[in-house]
């Protein structure tokens, strides 16, 4: 199985979903290379940083890592379980295009995570009890979500029809939802937005999915998909394996790389209300620099502030971070671009800190861990233990440990637990 992740801290959460499900999981970072070889593994996740891209980029790196996996018995494409995207992008033309390549009938489309409070129902998009559009992704930075209608949102985003199946036909079994998408394929819809509130509901998306449409969402569907693939029939998502030996006689996964016992430095760059928590939390607990940018007009200088902090708390923990609230991002001297010159600022004090030697290093936030592993050149990790639900330990070869934590994941200590030795 071949995943393609539209953010990399998306690729830890499908990667540490694929592992729950018993496969031999690898992560790569970026395009991979035209006859760079397949890893030897169950599952290949390929996180690129396209969330935020033009869709014409996006695109052509789905295609590309489409192109690199082959034959692989099922391609996934992996967004965020809050559908981030804007009007102009990224998932309807990704799923266009990866549907042009696979020539499968139709793209099943389902965000739901239910472990993490993400379900749809008749369409709509949840973040725990409240709609999408009034969750604090409706501040998101980037992509501001303000409406929970994913029928709606998607078909904005496509040319062509979308179409909804409802919960009380997922609720019917693999062989209804089959049926129900063999007949929106015979009339010609093209994209499929599936209802499920519970783990039991995208197991029977994704055994109805196998082999026929091209199965895009969150982590859970993912996992799902991975299940079926490994059993050769769905089970419960997250249900134990028992047998001791993986899919096609792979080893089980490998057990954790621990991470190193050093002290880490965390690097927040996510305004996402759980990164915000976990923040004011880290404040309380260890040494912490605030990246303001109403602080100077000058990129260098930021850095440079931020630098010689980080450097006067060298032992760590320490924390340097960017998220603030939405009433408190407006006042930037940093200009329209202060979004990535903070993704910039952060990477950049990653690589410095890397190099004086630290061995653990926190990172929130999607764009800001893409920043940040492509700054360090890390282009391929091993999955880990998960520090909680979708934030797994990552270990480069030479054992750098990277926890890249998805915006809106993790319990209010995480970022304090995970930096401790
Ligand atoms: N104070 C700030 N003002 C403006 N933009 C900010 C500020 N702090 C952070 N940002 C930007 O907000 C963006 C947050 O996106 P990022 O993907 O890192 O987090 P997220 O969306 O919460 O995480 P995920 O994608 O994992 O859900 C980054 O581009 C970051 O640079
Ligand atoms: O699906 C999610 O919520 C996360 O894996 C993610 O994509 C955050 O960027």
């Amino acid at each position: 199985m071949g995943c393609v992740a539209d953010d990399y801290t998306g690729g830890t959460d499908a990667a540490a979903s694929l592992r729950r499900a018993g496969l031999r999981t690898v992560l790569r970072f970026g395009r991979p290379e035209p006859g760079e070889p397949l890893p030897e593994c169950d599952a290949v996740v390929i996180a690129v940083k396209t969330r935020n891209v033009p869709a014409a980029e996006a695109v052509a790196a789905a295609l590309a890592v489409r192109d690199w996996l082959g034959p692989v018995a099922e391609a996934y494409f992996k967004y965020c379980s809050t559908f981030d995207s804007t009007d102009a992008g990224n998932i309807g033309p990704v799923a266009d295009a990866l549907l042009d390549a696979t020539g499968r009938a139709l793209a099943v489309v389902c965000p739901a995570s239910p472990a993490h409070g993400r379900t749809v129902y008749r369409g709509h998009l949840f973040v725990e009890d409240r709609l999408l559009s009034d969750s604090s992704m409706r501040h998101h930075p980037l992509t501001p979500m303000t409406d929970s209608d994913l029928v709606r949102v998607l078909a904005r985003q496509t040319p062509h029809p979308v179409g909804l199946l409802r919960l009380d036909t997922v609720r019917r079994g693999p062989a209804a939802v089959r049926a129900r998408l063999e007949t929106l394929a015979a009339q010609g819809v093209r994209h499929v937005v599936a209802d499920a509130t519970a783990d039991e509901d995208l197991t029977a998306v994704a055994e109805a999915a196998r082999g026929f449409a091209l199965a895009t969402g969150g982590a859970g569907l993912a996992g799902a998909l991975g299940l079926a693939e490994a059993t050769g029939s769905a089970a419960p998502v997250g249900a134990a394996r028992t047998a001791s030996k993986g899919p096609a006689g792979a080893a089980r996964p490998s057990e954790v790389p621990e991470p190193p016992s050093t002290p880490g430095l965390v690097l927040a760059g996510s305004c996402s209300a759980a990164t915000l928590a976990q923040v004011a939390a880290a404040r309380e607990a260890f040494p912490s620099y605030r990246l303001d940018p109403a602080s100077t007009s000058d990129p260098a200088e930021l850095l440079a502030r931020a630098s010689t902090w980080r450097k006067a708390h060298p032992g760590g923990p320490a924390m340097v971070y960017a998220s603030a609230p939405a009433a408190e991002r407006g006042a930037s001297r940093l200009g329209p671009d202060t979004a990535a010159i903070l993704e910039r600022t952060l990477a950049a004090l990653a690589v410095e800190a890397v190099a004086a030697g630290t061995r653990r290093l926190v990172v929130a936030g999607g764009e800001t861990s893409g920043a940040v592993v492509e700054a360090l050149g890390v282009r391929a990790v091993e999955v880990g233990a998960e520090a909680d639900r979708g934030v797994p330990w990552c270990v480069t070869a030479d054992g750098l440990a990277l926890l890249l934590k998805s915006g809106n994941f993790g319990a209010p200590d995480l970022l304090v637990r995970s930096a401790a030795a």
